[in-house]
């Protein structure tokens, strides 16, 4: 029987029902969102003008003021730094969100993994839609999840990987899809051992003891392979006029944490308060992490599940890669408080959480408010 490394307590939940615990895919088919079937993106290169369809009533560059000051950026943390737990923790406590250098994950694979997303973006328009994610199912080809939620579409075209990807990659390429699947394995067996890691950083840093069940649940996580992730490839193409456009419209991920490698072209943006949009400016090498639903609730509040958003470039298409990251679906995330600091939200299932976004995406989190 599998246990605890560190409590030496067996994980009868997490490992030995496996065959009966619920996927994330699955997690997803439960919550379909009703109005994005048979919609596609658009064939963005063909395109001279922005149709009525994609043009934003509020422009992304000017809803709300861009603060440009060279002085307010982002923090930058070294995972080599003797003090990391400390750095992030804290990081996570002001901001939400940071960039990560000497985070161990080989550039050659980042590289490799973005040279094979601008792969599958470079297909033709019918190639591309042979892998068009079905009705109801969370994984493959099309437009954001969030799409139903706003009256206009964003300039964006993504593609959803939640484990293996060689069923869609085939549809993508009858031969020669192989390297893509591969890279892109690789690429999500280093996030996740990076994710455990910071997640286990944060753990100690917000002073979780070793036997509460998201502890229990984490040094288990490597060997049960029972968590919550997805790999998502973003792709923004250039726009002939990109004030008019959304690229990805504001939104707070849902899981853990997120881990981004963003290409070298901006348009990522964070909402602080006080001072507005901040851009998030690529710093070559770094990936850059922020917190989500998950950790806010497991937080009680402490972490602010950061509000973002991307703008679209004129002359370049931008590619992304986002890793989400969370315990498995049919956990129970439970606020962790110290008294007499009472908690701030009730407890709940990973899936049921996954459910309540579905159907009421930023307002989701007000519903499990105490
Ligand atoms: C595991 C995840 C996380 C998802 C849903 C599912 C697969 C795709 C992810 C995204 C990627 C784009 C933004 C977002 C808001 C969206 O629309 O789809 C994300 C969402 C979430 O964080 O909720
Ligand atoms: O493209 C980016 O920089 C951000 C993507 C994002 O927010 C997401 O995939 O959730
Ligand atoms: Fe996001």
């Amino acid at each position: 029987m599998l246990q605890n490394s560190k409590t030496n307590k067996p994980i009868s939940l997490l490992c030995q029902s496996i065959n009966i615990m619920t996927t994330l895919s699955q997690a997803y088919r439960d919550h379909p969102l009703i109005h994005l079937h048979h919609i596609v993106p658009l064939d963005f290169d063909s395109l001279r003008t922005v149709p009525d369809s994609h043009d934003w009533p509020h422009s992304s560059y000017d809803t709300l003021k861009l603060h440009t000051n060279g002085d307010v950026s982002i923090p930058l943390i070294d995972m080599s730094d003797p003090n990391v737990a400390m750095l992030i923790g804290n990081v996570c406590k002001t901001w939400g969100v940071f960039q990560l250098t000497n985070h161990g994950v080989p550039t050659s694979l980042v590289e490799r993994a973005e040279a094979e997303a601008g792969r599958l973006f470079d297909l033709p328009m019918t190639r591309k839609l042979k892998a068009l994610r079905a009705p109801g199912d969370a994984t493959g080809y099309g437009l954001p999840r969030i799409t139903p939620f706003f009256s206009k579409y964003m300039w964006h075209e993504g593609f959803t990987i939640m484990g293996s990807s060689a069923e869609h990659a085939s549809q993508l390429w009858s031969s020669n899809y192989q390297p893509f699947c591969d890279v892109m394995e690789e690429y999500q067996k280093n996030m996740k051992s990076l994710a455990e890691k910071i997640t286990h950083l944060i753990l100690n840093f917000l002073k979780i003891p070793d036997d509460a069940e998201i502890s229990n649940w984490l040094h288990s996580a490597g060997a049960a392979a029972a968590c919550s992730t997805a790999l998502q490839l973003n792709c923004y193409p250039r726009c002939p006029d990109p004030t008019r456009v959304m690229g990805l419209a504001p939104h707070t991920d849902t899981f853990l944490l997120t881990i981004l490698h963003q290409s070298s072209t901006c348009g990522l943006q964070i909402f602080r308060d006080g001072f507005g949009w901040l851009p998030v400016t690529p710093v070559a090498g770094a990936l850059v992490l922020n917190v989500g639903d998950l950790f806010h609730i497991l937080s009680n509040g402490r972490f602010p599940n950061v509000l973002h958003r991307v703008v679209v470039d004129p002359t370049r298409r931008r590619l992304s890669m986002a890793y989400f990251f969370g315990p498995p679906p049919d956990f129970c995330v439970t606020p962790f408080n110290n008294p007499p600091e009472s908690p701030r939200f009730r407890s709940v299932v990973v899936k049921e959480y996954v459910g309540l976004k579905a159907k009421n995406l930023e307002c989701a989190l007000s519903m499990i408010e105490i």
